[in-house]
């Protein structure tokens, strides 16, 4: 698993959005094939967002031959409501870009069937040739998507219980109330995220700063499911200062030395042979 510890959470957004451009655009040079891009919410990847968007309207890359899918959405919160994921996801990122609509895919938590809808996903993934890239961040107790502790490791797209902590994180976009936070989300599992071609996470800020270690200096465990990723063969987490802060500092020092050449912006859409 590789590790880029950015300054601030500026230039680690700019160089996560960069990082996207470039696997999109090698992709595109290689195959007329779309690339199938697995995308999260959250306030982690809101300037990574922000940076495509960018990058998109100045001619640097095109999401005409982007699929995406996104991780999770809440159960029985309208696709309106502003706090869906849904919604975060237009007037985040699609709003911005020339994206197919059809190229857009995003859990249903209104379906009928939620099982049939989750089964559904899963072949649609498996349909398109499989996710390419799924970027991520995770939550204070390391759950990736909506997996939160104590998820097996090998889970599939599901409806999945939140926890208390999860919610009560989440009730500052639903005006502070516990009762208006959803208690139950669809969510790709571990094992979906897993099948991905590469998985690139975002974690920022000290109040992550605790899963940052348990996923990098702790061992495999479904108590913080992040962790799974020191099982895959293209990793990387790319975080801030901040969320460094439980990490001991041979650590720290090891992974700035490692990647000191490759932590510019402007060079992360270069190769990163060697470097998994
Ligand atoms: N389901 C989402 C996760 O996908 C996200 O990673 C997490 C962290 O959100 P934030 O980036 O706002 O800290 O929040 C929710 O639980």
């Amino acid at each position: 698993m590789r590790l880029l510890i950015h300054d601030n959470y500026d230039l680690l957004s700019r160089w996560v959005a960069n990082y996207i451009v470039g696997k999109i655009k090698a992709h595109q040079e290689k195959t007329s094939e779309p690339f199938v891009l697995g995308l999260p919410t959250g306030s982690s990847p809101v300037g990574t967002y922000r940076e495509l968007v960018k990058l998109n309207q100045k001619g640097r890359v095109s999401f005409q031959n982007v699929i995406t899918f996104n991780m999770d959405e809440y159960v029985a919160l309208e696709e309106s409501h502003p706090e869906s994921y849904h919604s975060f996801m237009y007037s985040n990122f699609f709003n911005h870009i020339e994206i197919p609509k059809e190229n857009i895919n995003i859990l249903d938590g209104n379906a009928e069937n939620l099982e049939a809808e989750c089964l559904r996903y899963e072949e649609k993934i498996k349909a398109v040739g499989g996710i390419d890239l799924f970027l991520g961040g995770i939550g204070n107790d390391g759950h990736i998507a909506f997996n939160e502790p104590g998820s097996s490791l090998t889970s599939r797209t599901r409806v999945k219980t939140l926890n208390t902590e999860t919610r009560m994180v989440n009730s500052r976009f639903f005006e502070n109330d516990l009762n208006k936070v959803p208690k139950l989300a669809l969510t790709v599992g571990v094992g979906t995220v897993m099948d991905a071609k590469e998985v690139v996470i975002i974690v920022s800020g000290h109040q992550k700063s605790r899963a940052l270690h348990m996923a990098v200096e702790g061992g495999v465990s479904h108590m913080w499911t992040i962790s799974a990723l020191q099982l895959h063969h293209k990793s990387m987490i790319v975080c801030d200062e901040g969320a460094t802060d439980e990490l001991k500092v041979s650590t720290y020092k090891y992974f700035k030395d490692i990647e000191k050449d490759n932590i510019d912006p402007a060079l992360a859409s270069q190769g990163d042979q060697y470097l998994f």
